[in-house]
């Protein structure tokens, strides 16, 4: 029967993705949830490849998204076998035994206008023990594994702070899937063994199944993770390389059974010899990876040195991957848009990985081709605030490096002596200054992510805003008291993560 819709009638934009990992089902979903009528989706995927299947610590955005999916939360999180994440404890970065909390939250709350922070180093100054970390909500919660949704009345210390998920990777793919291939989304299995370039405009024409079908399309999503099919290899776009910053090229992971005892509503970041170690607990296990410079330690070495740190044995063999740090020169090239891996990649240090996928994703959505036709200017909007979310997020992976006193290996000597990007070491002169942060208003990472690392590592500036010198001490003292009293009120009256996770008292 023939639809009275109007837009039915419409030229829809046939879209090919290719890539079933996060990624591609990623963008499926969204794209036929918020496009109906302006796209078909055709996704290719091979179960021969596989996904990569690590990616289990999230960011707080992806409640927006799930949300914009129309997906009930609680389903979502006991499908995926989810906890709350609240932030990311690092510990030994600075300095051995050292170790704070990067919240999703604020700490305190300005007075006068004054960011709390600057009134907290005045009070230092002044003889104050406590640190800025105690007065963050979230830091309560997490010290004390304790979760509640925040709430949005602005007076409410429950509304300055958010909540991210930890899942199992190897089952948010396939229940994207599920939802887009519900909604309209095609799916063919097969591999891709060759792209075809119109040979005028060089733009991907058709690609070309190991079935020996042909697959056209008007708009090519390449979510073909680390191989970057079509971005890399067929249309040749350029490669930004970093790893001079960010040199840590491999990680090692292996899954363990969760120990005894409550659920910690956090990842858990541990600073090794020749990089760092992600501990995320989940519902049904704790996912265990070590990321390291091949440079400074080899695989074996590495799987050692993982499997010596697990609290119980692995569930699995160690499986390494391998990765380079950098992006794309031109995220969108031609008539191929590359999302997730493809892309580009950023060390997993602060869970960045899927929030970029998501942030493409969103942007594609907004900047989506009228008709068919692609406009230059799409495009390079699209690339620009691609670049500056890799950009920004670079700059704040390498601080963590930077600001550290450790001597007690290679890695980390070359990590400590290293030349930052003119951006970070701009943005770290400014904090050491007068512990201003550099603002602003697009991307990841405001004020609270940037106060977490420098004074979590050791980072103190040398003086702090003079509009804190308005208010008496003798006042402020008191006020920052009190404070922590309501803190302390607020979180002790939550129930403890297992139960909001429904797993009994
Ligand atoms: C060690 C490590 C830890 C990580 N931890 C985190 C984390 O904690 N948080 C986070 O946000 N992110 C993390 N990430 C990143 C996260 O895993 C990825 O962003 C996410 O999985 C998306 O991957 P993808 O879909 O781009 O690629 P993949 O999962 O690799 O999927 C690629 C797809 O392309 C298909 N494909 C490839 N070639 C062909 C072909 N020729 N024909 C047909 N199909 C093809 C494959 O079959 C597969 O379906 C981590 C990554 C690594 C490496």
């Amino acid at each position: 029967m023939r639809s009275e819709d109007p837009r039915d009638d419409r030229q829809r934009t046939r879209v090919v993705i290719v890539g079933g990992g996060t990624a591609g089902w990623m963008a499926a979903a969204a794209l036929i949830r918020r496009l109906p009528h302006a796209c078909s989706v055709r996704l290719i995927e091979s179960e021969d490849i596989g996904i990569v299947g690590v990616g289990e610590a999230t960011l707080p955005h992806l409640r927006a998204f799930v949300a914009m999916l129309g997906i009930d939360e609680a389903e979502f999180m006991r499908v995926t076998q989810a906890t709350y994440k609240l932030g990311i404890e690092f510990r030994d970065f600075g300095r051995i035994g050292d170790a704070y909390l990067h919240p999703f939250g604020n700490f305190g709350m300005p007075l006068n206008g004054v960011p709390f922070h600057h009134l907290w180093l005045r009070m230092r100054a002044e003889g104050r023990h406590d640190t800025l970390f105690d007065y963050s909500v979230c830091n309560r919660m997490a010290a004390q594994g304790r979760f509640a949704s925040p709430t949005s009345e602005a007076a409410s210390l429950r509304s300055t702070y958010g909540y991210a998920y930890q899942f199992d990777a190897t089952l948010f793919a396939p229940y994207l899937r599920d939802y887009a291939l519900a909604r309209g989304v095609e799916r063919t299995e097969g591999r891709v063994v060759d792209v075809t370039l119109d040979p005028l405009s060089g733009d991907v024409a058709a690609l070309t199944l190991a079935s020996g079908e042909r697959v056209e399309g008007d708009l090519f999503v390449d979510c073909s993770g680390f191989r970057a099919l079509l971005i890399g290899g067929a249309i040749g776009s350029p490669w930004e390389d970093w790893s001079h910053w960010l040199p840590c090229d491999r990680a090692v992971a292996a899954p363990c059974a969760s120990p005894a005892g409550p659920i910690e509503p956090f990842t858990r970041a541990t600073a090794m010899a020749a990089g760092w170690r992600w501990r995320i607990p989940l519902r049904h296990r704790v996912g265990n990876g070590y990321v390291f410079s091949s440079a400074h330690l080899d695989e074996d070495a590495a799987s050692t040195a993982l499997i010596d740190a697990l609290e119980n044995p692995p569930l699995a063999d160690p499986r390494v991957l391998r990765f380079r740090a950098g992006r794309r020169a031109r995220s969108w090239d031609r008539n191929v848009v590359s999302i997730g891996l493809a892309s580009g990649f950023l060390e997993p240090l602060e869970s960045t990985s899927i929030y970029l996928a998501q942030g493409a994703v969103e942007q594609l959505i907004a900047l989506f081709p009228i008709h068919g036709r692609i406009a230059d200017a799409d495009r390079d909007e699209f690339n620009r605030t691609v670049d500056l979310e890799y950009d920004r997020i670079r700059d704040f992976l390498i601080l963590h490096y930077r600001a550290t006193t450790r001597n007690d290996s290679a890695f980390w000597n070359d990590m400590r002596t290293m030349r930052v990007p003119d951006s970070l070491a701009e943005k770290m002169e400014l904090f050491r200054q007068c512990g201003r942060v550099a603002r602003y208003t697009q991307g990841l990472f405001f004020e609270p992510s940037w106060l977490a690392v420098y004074l979590g590592q050791g980072i103190v500036p040398r003086h702090w805003d003079q509009r804190a010198d308005a208010i008496d001490p003798a006042q402020l003292g008191p006020a920052l008291d009190q404070l922590q009293a309501q803190i302390a009120a607020t979180v002790g009256a939550m129930p403890s993560h297992d139960a909001a996770l429904g797993r009994g008292a």
